[in-house]
């Protein structure tokens, strides 16, 4: 669990987090959405006592990052996959890392296995690819085991294998119970990974939701040889109708067991029935106003 409290932090003049207050529950993915600068950063580095805030607080596990005495078995934090030095291996930079949290060796063998690294743990990280940086990142966040992660833009830059990969290891990683925020600016891939979204706008909350709330169904799509007798067996059954450009008609208020038990009831063909939803990107566009902060 983390607790987000009144939280704030300036840079000089700039309020890059303004009060921001959100919990992020275990057993579920959290996407945490926002423009450019709206202080999604900030927040994590907060979290993870890398940064002061001004005032309010950031507690995992019920306690402030510096109060905990193994944070590495706690929390484990992906923020920049190219920060490891390229002449180091896998294999010993993750030594080295678990030395110092005083994990065991056995750890850096399982995490390395679980990112799929086995292959090369021994070679120089100098000549990785992105993907296999941001595997060697993971590999470092999961290395103490830890019942809660933060990712920042974690499938930046990455393939479709990998993309998918790490969708569903974060969705893995979330059924075992642990809790997992994320922050990406791929909507289609956030819309397929989180359950739940935090969205901020300007360092303030926009939003706190289940994403099932945000992409709700808009509409049902239907298609009839006979539209003009369904519209209006449709409309009398209390459905808003609207005639699409193609011959299609938009429903509202009926959801589609009801629209072909009616339309059995009349004997009226049904070519279509489609729900259609709202996309996540619309819904952010919608609430975020599009564009950057600052
Ligand atoms: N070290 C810093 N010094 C000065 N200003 C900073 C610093 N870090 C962040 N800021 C400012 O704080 C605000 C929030 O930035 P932050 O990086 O947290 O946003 P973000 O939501 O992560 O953005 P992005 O999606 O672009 O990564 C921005 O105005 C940014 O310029």
């Amino acid at each position: 669990m983390i607790e987000v409290r009144e939280l704030t932090k300036r840079y000089g003049r700039t309020v890059a987090v303004d009060g921001l207050t959100f919990h992020v529950k275990p057993g579920r993915v959290t996407g945490f959405l926002g423009p450019n600068g709206a202080g999604k950063s900030t927040t994590m580095r907060v979290i993870l006592g890398l940064d002061r805030p001004a005032s309010g607080e950031a507690l995992v596990n019920g306690r402030r990052y510096d109060r905990i005495r193994h944070p590495m078995r706690e929390v484990g934090a992906l923020l920049d996959a190219g920060a490891v030095q390229g002449g180091r291996t896998p294999l010993g930079h993750l030594s080295w890392m678990a030395r110092a949290n005083r994990i065991g060796i056995a750890r850096v063998v399982s995490a390395i296995e679980q990112v799929g690294l086995a292959g090369v743990a021994r070679k120089r990280v100098g000549g990785f690819s992105l993907g296999m940086r941001q595997r060697l990142g993971i590999a470092a966040a999961l290395l103490g085991d830890p019942a809660v992660l933060l990712l920042d833009e974690p499938v930046n830059g990455l393939d479709p294998d990998g993309v998918r990969w790490i969708r569903e290891l974060l969705r893995g990683l979330a059924a075992e119970g642990r809790t997992v925020l994320l922050s990406s600016h791929l909507m289609s891939e956030m819309e397929l990974t989180a359950d739940h979204l935090v969205i901020i706008g300007r360092g303030r909350l926009i939003a706190d939701t289940p994403m099932r709330e945000l992409t709700a169904v808009r509409d049902v799509l239907v298609r009839s040889s006979r539209a003009g007798d369904l519209a209006g067996a449709l409309s009398a059954a209390g459905g808003t109708v609207a005639a699409e450009d193609d011959g299609g008609l938009s429903v509202r208020g009926l959801d589609p067991e009801e629209i072909g038990d009616l339309a059995a009831r009349h004997a009226i063909p049904l070519h279509e029935v489609t729900p259609r939803g709202v996309s996540l990107e619309e819904t952010y566009m919608r609430l975020t106003g599009g564009g950057a902060d600052r």
